[in-house]
């Protein structure tokens, strides 16, 4: 599985390998600056047909030193003309970045950096590398290199210019994802040895076009680098994982109960259900207020249904221990009755995924349901739901350096679970620090499951899978995955029902 790093694990992975003395920081900054020349000809490959012109923005540190590198690559290799501007005092660059300044002053000229460093519109480029800051960035840019930065949007819409952004689009930070200030909308971003968090998270996808990954030889050890735990981008589940056995009947796969709200308030936990069916639960079970029975009866076929009247009968139900993961919160309702449900399930501490009304409910008062959590429980709150059980987490998700990662990871120590926060940048955390980010950005973009009853389904797939025996987490994450890739087979035109019946032919895909 890929890892995702924060600047200061990327610095410790480069620290640790150049304090082993394999590599030496300049023959890094070299493979890095040929890796982002070789990414770029690889993606456009009829740029190398002839001799181009291009514009290099080199800034005051080793993101710079990249920029001297590919200068030198393009105009050497490639018999490229550039035109390289510096921003800073080139007798204050780091070691590595200075010895590349020195190397390109042998070969062209090295400007200060102004407002004109792009050229003339009469003779644009056709390409700029945005060397100016990398995982280096402490707050946005501003003077001449952010009218620059801003510039390069009209200069790729107007005339055709390709904008790469070398390691991450500078204005852009590199552990959240948020735009510091200026950042640039690009075509393509080169980062080294592995994709930073803001590539994937909040608005990072926005501004870095393509993202690809230059391998510039350092260890891919497994091992996690600085004080954090790491985090993986989740991936698709294997064969195995989702596979059934051929033996099995359908009490080895697991017996779930979906909760149900009164009578016009029952297709959310329906479609929950069906869903935690088709994902291979071996029976799913609806568990109807009586008054809402005959409502939930026209509508199912292979799921089951039981009149559940309050709190003390799903106590006595739950006395079966078959029944092994619980659902609650789509179309529960915001009544003492669903509060009662969830107060009485809680404390069984049965597997439980609690969605929507199940965590609106403890809106103002968190703590009554955090108090009943256990660690195999999922929440699954978009961010309102997010807001009303962790205000002032939500309210640091501003602040600089404090990603979802630091928040959701905050949010199930508090809770004692696992939480799952909804979004094109879904970030799964367990209570000990694990962590996933499932992004269905990029070649995963599926803005079509942005739609009603889309995270009922997500639920009910959370539920099914624990079911199935899969602990919380990981079936959080498959189920994440699942979902996505269960849109994209779909397309446009996608509505919720339809997850549910497109997952067969996304399971055979897999081989499960
Ligand atoms: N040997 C290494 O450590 C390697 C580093 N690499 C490159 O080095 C980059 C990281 O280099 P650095 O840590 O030097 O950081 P950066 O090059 O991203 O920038 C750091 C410099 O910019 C200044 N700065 C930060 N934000 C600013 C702002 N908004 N306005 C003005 N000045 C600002 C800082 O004071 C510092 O001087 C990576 O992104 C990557 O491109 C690669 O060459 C691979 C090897
Ligand atoms: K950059």
């Amino acid at each position: 599985m890929a890892e995702l790093l924060s600047a200061a694990q990327m610095r410790a992975i480069e620290a640790a390998a150049i304090g082993t003395g394999t590599v030496t920081g300049l023959e890094l900054m070299e493979r890095a600056g040929r890796g982002v020349v070789d990414a770029v000809l690889a993606r456009w490959p009829a740029l190398a047909d002839e001799p181009r012109r291009a514009v290099v923005l080199c800034g005051p540190g080793n993101n710079g030193g990249d920029g001297f590198v590919i200068a030198r690559l393009l105009v050497q290799e490639h018999g490229w003309q550039v035109d390289l501007s510096l921003l800073g005092d080139p007798g204050r660059l780091p070691p590595d970045a200075a010895a590349n300044h020195t190397r390109w002053c042998g070969i062209g000229p090295c400007h200060p950096l102004t407002d004109r460093s792009l050229g003339t519109v009469d003779a644009p480029p056709d390409l700029v590398f945005d060397a100016l800051f990398g995982t280096g960035l402490a707050r946005g840019v501003d003077g001449d290199a952010g009218f620059l930065l801003g510039n390069l949007e009209m200069l790729r819409a107007d005339f055709g210019v390709r904008c790469v952004a070398v390691d991450i689009p500078s204005g852009l930070c590199s552990d959240t994802g948020r735009d510091l200030g200026n950042c640039p909308a690009v075509d393509l971003t080169v980062s080294f040895h592995a994709e930073k968090r803001g590539h994937r998270l909040s608005e990072g996808p926005g501004f870095c076009g393509h993202v690809t990954v230059a391998d510039i030889g350092l260890p891919h050890d497994g091992r996690s680098h600085g004080s954090a735990a790491p985090v993986w981008l989740a991936e698709a589940p294997t064969a195995e994982l989702l596979a059934k056995s051929p033996a099995g009947h359908k009490y080895d796969h697991g017996h779930a109960l979906v909760m149900t709200g009164g009578p016009g308030h029952t297709g959310a936990a329906r479609l929950a259900a069906r869903a935690a069916l088709r994902v291979g639960a071996g029976l799913v079970t609806l568990a109807v207020p009586p008054e809402a029975q005959a409502e939930v009866a026209g509508q199912i076929t292979a799921l089951m249904m039981l009149p559940l009247r309050d709190a003390d009968a799903l106590t006595d139900l739950l006395w079966d221990t078959r029944l092994n993961a619980l659902c609650l919160g789509p179309g529960l309702g915001l009544d003492a009755r669903a509060r009662s449900l969830v107060e009485a399930v809680l404390p069984l501490r049965r597997a439980a995924v609690l969605d929507a009304d199940a965590l609106s409910l403890f809106r103002g008062d968190p703590a009554a349901l955090f108090d009943l959590l256990h660690p195999d429980c999922v929440l699954t709150p978009h961010g309102g739901e997010f807001a009303r059980l962790f205000p002032d987490l939500a309210g640091k998700m501003d602040a600089p350096g404090y990603s979802r990662i630091d928040a959701v990871r905050d949010a199930a120590r508090r809770a004692g679970c696992v939480v799952l926060l909804k979004g094109p940048d879904t970030v799964i955390a367990t209570p000990g620090g694990d962590c996933a980010v499932h992004s269905a950005r990029y070649d995963r973009a599926a803005p079509w499951l942005a739609t009603a009853g889309a995270g009922d389904v997500l639920a009910g797939l959370i539920c099914g899978l624990i079911a199935r025996g899969l602990p919380a987490a990981a079936a959080a994450e498959t189920a994440a995955w699942l979902h996505v890739e269960t849109a994209l087979a779909i397309g446009p035109g996608l509505i919720a029902e339809d997850l549910p019946e497109a997952l067969p032919a996304v399971l055979a895909a897999i081989g499960a």
